[in-house]
């Protein structure tokens, strides 16, 4: 295109910056503070990039000018303008930056628009970085003057009322970076008070980590410090934690945080947080994994997810350390040593946090356990190294336990005299695991069994076999170990005639058939008329668990079915004629029942039929 022609263009703004420009505009979000937080923000990013860009390049326009930001007001004409020593735009930037989205959080803002059937977004306006165009909640028309560190291009305008269209002209603008002039609408001009300006700034942007000045004077407003490089002992825990809402936009304060403030074997400052929210949060702008990390207080990449291993990847925080190489985003964790020692340091420190939490806080770590257990028990599943600073963080519902939690130190502590093992049932919920027949003899007694219902846990067991010397058992194993038995039920002390136990044992077989493995009669069951346990050839439960969880082809093996000769059920089932025609069905039923409590009847609902027959023989 000719100089005369791309002089002043008028253009359309892309179908979807439209639609969030109209929300944002007919919103009755009255937040529109934020829209102060989203221009510092790109500056600052502008700013950074400038930094990193100046490590390597000195032919850049004003090398010598001081890298902030600037913010004036005019009350007069109801103008607010912010400018930057940044990177600056060239007029393609403009075209390309300024006409569409591209900020992650006004993506994912517009993602739940459309999610949403409501009209009314504006209350969750204030949760997304909305970026840019937040600016159009209080400004009539914005000016955006911008001339790119590359001293090769013009310097240019980008112009919007925020309605239809933007415009784009020639513009002479001979220092380095971007000015933005905000018309402010009329109400909107409390933004044109200097003190209400430095109050936001205070409040939203006070960890920007450059230089940022109101009107005339040359005092900072922000404390630009990074917070993580000071002592310890002078960062309060007010200070960490709206560092932490700053840095993530979270509303919610962090569960908890930790300082590292190291010199051997390498250098490093950190602050490392524990959100109070489960990670990916919809609204929280930070959606992808990683910390914040700095190389001699130059960012070097916004999510760095080498410094913590996979499952403590729900962490929030920075690092920043000396005796890292600025270009060490490129190079992979195995080759580089400090990278390394730096992984190592990191993720102990994490680990020490999580302990000192469960040891100080126990009420809050049952809330951290609710949120991120699952990713303890994954690095206990994966994770070699940190095993054994794991497992005693782990806890658990257990029967004797259902509502609280549990540690494995807790459960020792609370044995049976004598009891040689830690138990522990698989199930699929927690409700139906309770009525397991596999408890029956656990019940009696008096043992106390981990309830391991969260997919998770097969995983979990194949790493976690026993605890202190102390090996964990599967009560639903068929010849699970469970100690001696304290005193023997009258039911169970009822002697049964072998007669009837074969005659048991032969109807059942005869009616099952090949849908079992074997028929036997079991001490094992008190309140329950029977139960399925595998035959002594089976892969272990978890491992048939994971196999399923995988969608890997592992044919569940047929299933030994175990009987209570002395149920009452039995023993009525015992005394029915041959030719009885509720026989069959009672022995269906009860199969299908113990196959329903194993989770693992294909179909609960082709049940009713039978039980229709048998309610009705019952009503007879
Ligand atoms: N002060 C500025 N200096 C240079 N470029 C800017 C400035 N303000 C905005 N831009 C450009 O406009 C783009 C759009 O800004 P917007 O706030 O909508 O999203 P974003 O900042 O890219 O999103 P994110 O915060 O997720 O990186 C930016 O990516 C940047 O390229």
């Amino acid at each position: 295109m000719s100089e005369q022609n791309t002089n002043s263009e008028s253009l359309p703004f892309r179908a979807e910056t439209r639609q969030l420009l109209n929300i944002l505009i007919h919103s009755l979000y009255t937040d529109h503070e934020i829209f102060l937080r989203e221009l510092i923000s790109n500056a600052s990013d502008a700013l950074t990039r400038m930094n990193f860009e100046m490590l390597t390049n000195r032919e850049i326009l004003d090398p010598e000018a001081e890298l902030g930001i600037w913010i004036t007001t005019d009350p007069a004409a109801r103008t607010l303008t912010i400018r930057d020593t940044g990177i600056g735009l060239t007029r393609s930037e403009m075209e390309e930056n300024l006409g569409t989205i591209a900020h992650s959080g006004a993506k994912a803002f517009m993602q739940a628009a459309k999610n949403q059937e409501s009209a009314d977004l504006s209350n969750i306006i204030g949760q997304f970085g909305v970026g840019f165009y937040s600016v159009f909640m209080v400004a009539d028309k914005v000016e955006v003057a911008s001339h790119s560190f590359n001293k090769s291009e013009p310097s240019a305008e980008w112009v919007s009322d925020g309605q239809e269209t933007y415009s784009i002209h020639e513009y002479d603008k001979p220092d380095r970076g971007t000015k933005i002039t905000v018309y402010l609408k009329e109400d909107a001009a409390e933004f044109t008070d200097e003190n209400r300006i430095r109050q936001l700034i205070k409040r939203h942007s006070d960890y920007v980590a450059f230089p940022i000045y109101v009107g005339t004077s040359t005092e900072q407003v922000n404390r630009q410090t990074a917070l993580w490089r000071q002592n310890s002992q002078q960062i309060s825990v007010q200070d960490a934690n709206e560092f932490y809402k700053q840095f993530t936009m979270d509303q919610k304060e962090p569960l908890t945080y930790t300082h590292l403030a190291v010199d051997a074997p390498v250098q490093a400052y950190a602050l490392l947080y524990i959100p109070a929210v489960a990670e990916h949060y919809l609204y929280t702008p930070r959606k992808q994994d990683g910390l914040r990390l700095y190389a001699r207080k130059v960012l070097i990449q916004d999510y760095f997810r080498d410094l913590l291993p996979e499952y403590l990847r729900f962490i929030q925080g920075v690092v920043d350390s000396e005796d890292l190489p600025l270009n060490i985003s490129r190079e992979t964790i195995q080759s580089n040593r400090l990278l390394m020692q730096l992984k190592k340091l990191v993720t102990s420190k994490t680990i020490d946090m999580i302990r000192k939490l469960s040891e100080e806080k126990p009420d809050t770590y049952i809330e951290f356990w609710n949120l991120f257990g699952r990713y303890l028990k994954e690095g206990v599943a994966s994770d070699f190294a940190d095993y054994d600073n794991l497992v005693p963080l782990l806890r658990f519902h257990s029967l004797h336990h259902p509502t609280d939690l549990i540690s494995l130190e807790t459960y020792l502590s609370e044995r049976r005299p004598g009891q040689q093992q830690i138990y522990y049932l698989l199930g699929e919920d927690e409700h139906s695991v309770v009525h397991s027949p596999h408890l029956d003899v656990v019940r009696q007694r008096n043992l106390d069994v981990l309830l391991l219902t969260d997919p998770l846990d097969s995983f979990m067991l194949l790493a976690l076999k026993q605890y202190k010397d102390i090996p964990l058992v599967n009560v639903s194993d068929r010849d699970a170990d469970l100690g001696e038995a304290a005193q023997p039920s009258d039911q169970q002390t009822q002697p049964v005639s072998e007669e009837v136990k074969t005659n048991l044992i032969s109807r059942f077989s005869a009616q099952l058939g090949s849908k079992v493995a074997e028929v036997r009669t079991s001490d094992r069951l008190i309140e329950s008329p029977a139960r399925l346990v595998d035959t002594e050839n089976s892969p272990a439960q978890e491992i048939q668990r994971v196999y399923q969880l995988m969608n890997q082809p592992l044919e569940v093996p047929r299933k030994v079915l175990e009987i209570n000769p002395r149920h009452s059920l039995l023993v009525k089932l015992a005394s029915l004629p041959a030719d009885s025609d509720l026989a069959p069905l009672l022995i269906e039923q009860i199969y299908e029942d113990a196959l329903l409590i194993e989770g693992l009847h294909p179909d609960p609902a082709d049940m009713i039929g039978r039980i229709q027959q048998i309610m009705a023989a019952a009503l007879k």
